[in-house]
């Protein structure tokens, strides 16, 4: 739980018991047959009982399980068993009541442990519980959580930390799968491993003469993106096809609209369809170079934020978590790439619930003095006597718009040198700028005064240097759903970054040029896409 807290989504954008069902159902006839409810807390739902007692109905359905926390489990585990549920994973990271008052700052500890002990009363087998193991917070207590499954039928999961939302992740705190293990074997050296199943995201171990297993989720160090069986539904109705993926499709959305069985499978059937072979780019990145060895401090902390942890999965599942959304979070990563090249890499986006959305610039241009004049008539953006006016998109239908667009900044070798050593007085000028662009997309109608308002969905920025060149490439790339494009939001986004990168350096040097602001490409909209050659 961040100190903050997290923002609630309104509960008139859940999904209702209804839709849930809905959805559950057609994903049920289409061979789903593991559904876990996950979160957000599920057991905060006032109608979980009653969702775990529909789906039990499901012809096909296998699995009913909850990821939880833990805190309500005890109270209500009677009631969720004989209404069908028949797997539980109980989350606890620490066995020490004071440190999971900081962790989850709030008490809960011993009604934690009294859900474990009731799923184990109620004959759960196993218990799975969950411990995410943070450096300097609790990888000391790892033997301990193995001691645990001596008397207890408990799969104790240690799972290795993960960027998320606003979780400030950071390349030291995470405990890789590799290092558990020997401080495990070091204490326990017959340690066994065990056969799992092909799509399980845990590695399984048994101490012998133990009655519990433990366990290893290696998401960071050794991802199992290759045998990745999940679909996630988040608590707002949005499918998303992996658990790290950008791409979202609103489900709730055309539910609510009337879509037919025949129309939301197509839907499915499209977004399972763009499903990657791996997960994020970042974790890509996590895997391609890992540091030679982790603690040390080359390589330089990831400061991951902006993924959206939404929901959860599991194999053939539909996971439904209790939604909560972070908007904007900044930087991300920085990687040392081939010998002594340094490069910073920074990616973030946005999410935003603003409305409405703006117009084409092809559109837009007055008539030129020479070359083929248009009329009032051909231009969306002056009425009949050829004054500046809003173009009405009221009546065009809403569809998922993605704009992309770039710009590149010569910054000359001085600034060029500062920004890549991150020495400039006045900040790091790489996350200035790329908070700029974000910034700018949002309030791209404010700025360009016939551009509609637009309801951001995703707005990503990214920065990379370019040594042989001394310059910053930026691509800015915007997505919305609505009856129009985002392109005036990409490229305003691309012009506030390099805007921002010279206001950033201007102190060292002027002879800065910002060139090539220019849109990539466009999709979505009813003139067909563009994407630049
Ligand atoms: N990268 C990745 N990690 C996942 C995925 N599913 C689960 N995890 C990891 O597994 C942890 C535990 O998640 P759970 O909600 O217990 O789900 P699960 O592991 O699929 O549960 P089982 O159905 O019992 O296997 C999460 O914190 C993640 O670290 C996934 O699809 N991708
Ligand atoms: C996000 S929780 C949601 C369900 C429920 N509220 C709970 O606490 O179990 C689902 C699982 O993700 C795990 N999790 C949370 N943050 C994580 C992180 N940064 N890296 C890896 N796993 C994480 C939790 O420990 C939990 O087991
Ligand atoms: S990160 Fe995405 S592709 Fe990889 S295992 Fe998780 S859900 Fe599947």
């Amino acid at each position: 739980m961040p100190e903050e807290g997290v923002p609630l989504t309104p509960k008139v954008n859940l999904l209702t018991t209804e839709e849930i069902l809905t959805l559950a159902r057609l994903f049920v006839k289409e061979g789903i047959d593991k559904i876990r409810l996950t979160g957000g807390e599920p057991l905060i739902r006032p109608d979980v009982v009653d969702i775990v007692a529909q789906l039990q109905q499901l012809e096909g359905l296998r699995t009913i399980g909850v990821t939880t926390n833990g805190i309500n489990l005890a109270r209500l585990l009677p009631q969720l068993q004989k209404a069908g549920l028949s797997a539980i994973n109980i989350s606890l990271d620490t066995l020490v009541p004071a440190k999971f008052e900081f962790i989850v700052r709030r008490k809960g500890f011993h009604k934690v442990m009294e859900g474990i002990h009731k799923a184990i009363e109620l004959g759960y087998n196993p218990v799975k519980v969950n411990c995410v193991v943070m450096r300097g917070l609790n990888e000391d207590e790892l033997l301990d959580f193995a001691a645990l499954t001596k008397g207890l039928p408990l799969d104790v999961r240690f799972i290795e930390y993960m960027p998320f939302d606003g979780n400030k992740w950071n390349f030291k705190k995470m405990v890789s799968y590799k290092e558990m293990l020997d401080t495990i074997r070091q204490q326990w050296p017959e340690l066994e491993k065990l056969p799992e199943e092909e799509s399980s995201t845990a590695k399984a171990f048994k101490i012998p003469g133990f009655q519990g297993q433990i366990s290893f989720i290696t998401s960071m160090s050794e991802h199992f993106c290759g045998t990745c069986n999940r679909l996630r539904i988040t608590a707002d109705g949005n499918l998303k096809v992996c658990l790290f993926g950008n791409s979202e499709v609103s489900l709730r959305d055309h539910l609510r609209a009337g879509a037919s069985e025949q129309e939301l499978l197509r839907i499915i059937g499209a977004a399972v369809g763009r499903k990657k072979r791996q997960h994020a780019e970042l974790f890509l990145m996590f895997h391609d170079s890992p540091p030679a060895n982790p603690s040390i401090s080359s390589w330089d902390p990831l400061d991951v934020q902006g993924l959206r942890p939404k929901m959860s999965f599991s194999s053939q599942m539909v996971t439904l978590w209790k939604g909560y959304r972070v908007p904007q979070t900044p930087p991300l990563a920085q990687q040392r790439l081939g010998s002594g090249c340094f490069q910073r890499h920074y990616t973030s986006h946005a999410d935003s619930d603003a409305n409405s959305k703006c117009l084409s610039p092809g559109s837009w241009a007055p008539a030129a003095p020479s070359g083929p004049q248009l009329t009032s008539e051909q231009l969306t953006h002056v009425d009949s006597e050829g004054r500046a006016a809003m173009v009405d998109v009221g009546r065009k239908p809403d569809t998922e718009r993605v704009a992309v667009a770039s710009a590149v900044v010569l910054l000359g070798p001085v600034a060029f040198k500062l920004v890549q050593q991150n020495q400039l007085k006045k900040g790091d000028a790489l996350v200035v700028a790329q908070l700029a662009g974000i910034q700018a997309a949002k309030v791209t109608s404010q700025l360009i005064p016939l551009c509609h308002h637009v309801a951001l969905s995703h707005v990503q920025v990214q920065l990379e240097l370019d040594s042989t060149r001394h310059a910053v490439r930026i691509q800015a790339s915007c997505r919305a759903r609505g009856p129009t494009g985002v392109e005036m939001e990409a490229l305003a986004s691309a012009a506030v970054a390099s805007l921002t990168l010279y206001d950033m350096c201007k102190a060292v040097s002027r002879d800065i040029v910002l060139e090539e602001i220019k849109l990539i490409s466009k999709t979505g909209g009813q003139r067909g896409d563009f994407h630049r050659a």
